[in-house]
């Protein structure tokens, strides 16, 4: 982190975000964007990869040719920044990329996620431009309360998996609409993407959320979320399917996917247009599990809270976001922020390191043992 006391009037900040099925690449002049761009990898491509890790060449080679085309001079950067992954879980904030992290993203120490890929681009290419590499907010921030890990069954404690990168950075934001600090708020903040995370942020700090990622709150588009137990039990033991089958059921095939066979809302709602009452009930019971998700968030707070914010790609949806709201704006104010700024999140918190108004944070600060999903 030498080198990072000297201010300077402008900062080059290249953002990376790896996702399932596309990496978000952005490069910014402080909070301008000057270039940004989504590489998409077709389906097939990525197939051919066994792991996540096993993409890393692939998607390096993408942003660099990308960039070179475009003709944007990376002597320029003064940082990358990329998504951070399923690491221990840490709380919020700017990370500094070490050999720990590495380790543990390459590792895939909480599970398999693109984002794995987010702070080892970042690391690589930092390296060559012998420039630091940050992540920010990963999908692993943990800040949860004792009474949240509770989980019912001792052997198995409840997990922070969550879009903690654009919960905290709409929650900042929204803050800001309202004349008030993040820290100063009670807001419940719910992201609506291939996965659905419902948070608690109580004075900028996420005490309780559902894990997003393997089994927990509302169906989504792409994953089942909590299912009844027994029934599942009975399944993995029903001789019919491998682990790593029923593991798809619930992440990748769950939801809108096993019901309607697309992850796309926009498809179902052409679907619901076209006289499908099927496909109507379905996306009528997704609206109805967020609204009663953020209903039981709502207890945590007592039902006394600043806002309730919606975003994220199914905040576009108009009559997805009133089926929501109709059932939940007795609680409090709702506010609709649609889709994701997550590159933006990720050079915002990366500019509040090089401006010396946060400090980076070192990983892991204090390691907490975290169960290795295995398939
Ligand atoms: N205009 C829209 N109306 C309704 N749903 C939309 C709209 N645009 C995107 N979506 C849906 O949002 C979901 C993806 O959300 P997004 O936040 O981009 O996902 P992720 O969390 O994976 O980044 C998809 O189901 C997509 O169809
Ligand atoms: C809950 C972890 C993050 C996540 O689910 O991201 P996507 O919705 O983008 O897959």
């Amino acid at each position: 982190m030498e080198g990072l006391t000297l201010q300077q009037s402008e900062y080059r900040i290249l953002a990376i975000n790896p996702g399932s099925t596309s990496t978000k690449i952005a490069v910014y002049s402080d909070e301008q964007p000057i270039f940004e761009k989504t590489i998409r990898y077709d389906a097939s491509e990525l197939t051919d990869y066994e792991t996540i890790i096993d993409q890393y060449q692939m998607r390096k080679t993408s942003i660099l040719e990308t960039l070179d085309e475009e003709g944007l001079n990376l002597s320029h950067l003064s940082a990358v920044v990329g998504r951070g992954g399923l690491l221990r879980p840490i709380e919020g904030g700017t990370y500094a990329v070490n050999e720990k992290m590495l380790e543990d993203l390459r590792a895939g120490y909480s599970g398999e996620h693109a984002s794995n890929l987010g702070g080892i681009l970042a690391y690589e290419i930092g390296q060559q431009l012998n420039i630091p590499s940050f992540i920010v907010d990963p999908v692993v921030v943990d800040e949860m309360e004792p009474i949240a890990r509770i989980s019912g069954f001792p052997e198995i404690e409840r997990k922070s998996i969550f879009h903690a990168l654009n919960q905290k950075a709409v929650a900042r934001r929204v803050s800001k609409q309202l004349g008030k600090d993040y820290k100063e708020l009670d807001l419940i903040v719910t992201h609506m993407g291939g996965g659905v995370t419902v948070g608690v942020h109580k004075h900028g700090r996420v005490i309780d959320v559902n894990n997003g990622l393997h089994g927990e709150g509302p169906f989504s588009p792409e994953r089942a979320g909590t299912i009844p137990v027994g029934d599942l039990i009975s399944m993995c033991y029903s001789g019919e399917y491998y682990v790593d089958e029923i593991m798809k059921k619930a992440v990748g095939q769950g939801g809108l996917v096993g019901y309607l066979n697309t992850n796309d809302a926009v498809k179902v709602e052409e679907m619901i247009e076209n006289g499908d009452e099927y496909a109507a009930l379905v996306y009528d019971a997704m609206a109805y599990q967020i609204a009663k998700e953020i209903g039981a968030a709502s207890t945590v707070f007592k039902g006394k809270m600043d806002a309730i914010v919606l975003t994220g790609g199914l905040a576009y949806g108009k009559d997805f976001v009133k089926a929501i709201t109709k059932r939940i704006d007795w609680i409090a104010d709702v506010i609709v922020v649609p889709g994701e700024d997550e590159l933006q999140a990720l050079v915002e918190g990366t500019l509040r390191v090089l401006r010396e108004e946060e400090q980076a944070k070192v990983y892991p600060a204090s390691p907490k043992p975290a169960q290795t999903i295995k398939l």
